[in-house]
């Protein structure tokens, strides 16, 4: 038998993992007041990567503590078809009196996952960010890079372990590398790669870096200077490196564009 759009056992396919329509975010009231979001709109799709750059104070964090769920929008809808988004920030904010095991744990304990399913979560997920073996540190023990791959394995813990399996994960990450040093990030921006590709989860990652941008990108989307709302995007996958090199200077100069309206305004 032929299944037809009218058959209700027919799942229809997710077109987003998250899509904000018209999102606008006020902090507080008359002159003191801030509008930091002034009307995004913006699909994800399952398993896509998109990086979001733009000026500072124009609204990135805002947009990302949104769509977690962290705040509500001022007005607009935010449509998420994922599993509870999974946050990662500049800081690892590790529990520092808990292991590097128990921290990646944690977000398992709280969604009530049994034990046993805990502990093979908690081994693939240290293989999976190359941290076998150190799971029995607490983060001070630990640098700078490994307490930031600690920190991706309790995001994906979260977002891969801790609700519907069959909705997308939804992985959001502010600046994420921001906080390391050049080689460091490097290797973490190549280890993040492998880790999307082989999660499938759909990841939003801000950053103020164009070049990070287009490496991990497969779309990069420039937001205005405060209130932030989407200027410009651009399908950045599989570029070869003349063409690499050109969309960052193309991004940047927009990007220089996007902050010197904003001084002259
Ligand atoms: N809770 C809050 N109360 C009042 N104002 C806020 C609050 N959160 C953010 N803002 C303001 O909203 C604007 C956007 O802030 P946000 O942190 O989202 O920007 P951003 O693009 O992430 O900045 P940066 O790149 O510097 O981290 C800023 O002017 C900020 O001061």
């Amino acid at each position: 038998m032929t299944a037809t759009l009218e058959d209700p056992t027919v799942q229809p396919a997710i077109e987003h993992a998250v899509r904000l329509s018209g999102v606008h975010k006020s902090f507080g009231q008359g002159q003191r007041g801030v509008v930091a979001l002034g009307g995004v709109d913006l699909d994800v799709a399952p398993g896509e990567f998109v990086c979001l750059l733009g000026a500072s104070g124009c609204g990135k964090t805002t947009l990302l503590n949104l769509v977690a769920g962290l705040d509500k929008p001022s007005s607009g809808e935010i449509e998420l078809n994922s599993s509870r988004p999974a946050v990662m920030f500049q800081e690892a904010a590790l529990m520092p009196w808990l292991t590097a095991a128990a921290n990646v744990e944690l977000p398992l304990r709280l969604a009530g996952v049994p034990r046993s399913a805990r502990k093979n979560h908690i081994g693939e997920l240290l293989e999976l960010v190359r941290l076998e073996g150190v799971g029995s540190k607490r983060p001070h023990e630990l640098s700078g890079g490994m307490r930031q791959r600690v920190a991706l394995a309790r995001a994906l813990a979260s977002a891969l372990h801790t609700s519907d399996d069959s909705l997308p994960p939804l992985l959001l990450m502010d600046e994420p590398f921001s906080a390391l040093d050049a080689i460091t990030r490097d290797v973490l921006q190549g280890e993040l790669l492998r880790v999307w590709r082989s999660t499938g989860a759909a990841v939003v990652f801000v950053t103020h870096d164009v070049r990070e941008a287009v490496r991990l990108g497969q779309r990069v989307v420039l937001l205005s200077s405060r209130p932030g709302r989407v200027v410009q995007e651009w399908q950045v996958e599989d570029l070869d490196n003349a063409d690499e090199l050109s969309t960052i200077d193309e991004i940047n100069q927009r990007l220089r564009e996007v902050i010197s309206s904003h001084a002259a305004a």
